[in-house]
């Protein structure tokens, strides 16, 4: 990227105690065309209509896509020079449809932790995920016959355990009834701040995002002009 378009960039960036994520003039396909945009709220959600760019955008923030041409930083660094793998350890992604492996909710817990090679969570840490997305199982029953909701639930008390700084959620509670929604998301929305973590959540649930008005981006066309309240 030419130097000017990045001093362009800079001049704008805005800033803030930690910036997590920086993007400057990201274009990809013809399905996002962002000048700039600064990530760096404690809770972040994404809202626009079916189409408008979201999970696309997410997907580059976890280096599943690569942008056609302009740049990511994380924390200051830009993500084409950061390892996938080295990333993906300290910001973990959960996309739309859950993925349950064969075998029990213990398991089904512990294979986030074995993929990103971290050590097993004690017993009384896996139960304590269970609880904070309400999903109350034995650790030793199936997954396989969990309804479409519990997988999803499952799912992020999955992710939750993997203690990364970043939390990338597409859609984390499009399975549940309002009630579980409001419970899982402010629970998992105490969590990052008390850990000063960060989480990015795409999400149609106008309750979802009415509870985080100041860290509201909306996409449309592949274009945002950044948080709601800047
Ligand atoms: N790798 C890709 N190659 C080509 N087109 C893609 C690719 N990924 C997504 N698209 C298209 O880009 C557009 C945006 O998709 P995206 O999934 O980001 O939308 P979204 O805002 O998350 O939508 P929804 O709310 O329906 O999940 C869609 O038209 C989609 O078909």
């Amino acid at each position: 990227m030419g130097y000017s378009r990045m001093a362009k960039c800079a001049k704008i960036k805005i800033k803030k105690e930690k910036a997590v994520f920086e993007i400057c003039n990201l274009k990809f396909k013809n399905i996002l065309d962002i000048e700039a945009l600064t990530i760096d709220r404690p809770i972040t959600c994404i809202i626009g209509s079916s189409g408008s760019g979201k999970t696309t955008l997410l997907k580059h923030l976890n280096k599943l896509y690569t942008p056609d041409s302009g740049a990511i930083t994380y924390n200051g660094s830009d993500l084409a020079e950061i390892p996938a793998v080295s990333l993906r350890r300290e910001v973990v992604m959960l996309g739309q449809t859950p993925v349950i492996y064969n075998g029990d909710l213990e398991e089904n817990l512990q294979i986030g932790l074995r993929f990103s090679e971290k050590l097993p969570a004690s017993r009384d840490r896996l139960l304590n995920a269970l609880e904070q997305v309400k999903l109350n199982k034995p650790l030793d029953d199936p997954c396989l016959s969990l309804s479409g909701g519990e997988k999803q639930r499952l799912c992020l008390a999955r992710v939750m355990l993997m203690d990364a700084e970043v939390y990338l959620l597409d859609e984390p509670s499009a399975a549940l009834d309002k009630e579980t929604e409001r419970f899982i998301i402010t629970n998992l929305a105490d969590f990052v701040t008390r850990e000063k973590k960060a989480l990015i959540m795409v999400t149609h649930s106008e309750e979802v995002s009415g509870l985080y008005p100041e860290g509201t981006i909306r996409i449309e066309n592949g274009r945002t002009g950044g948080y709601a309240h800047e």
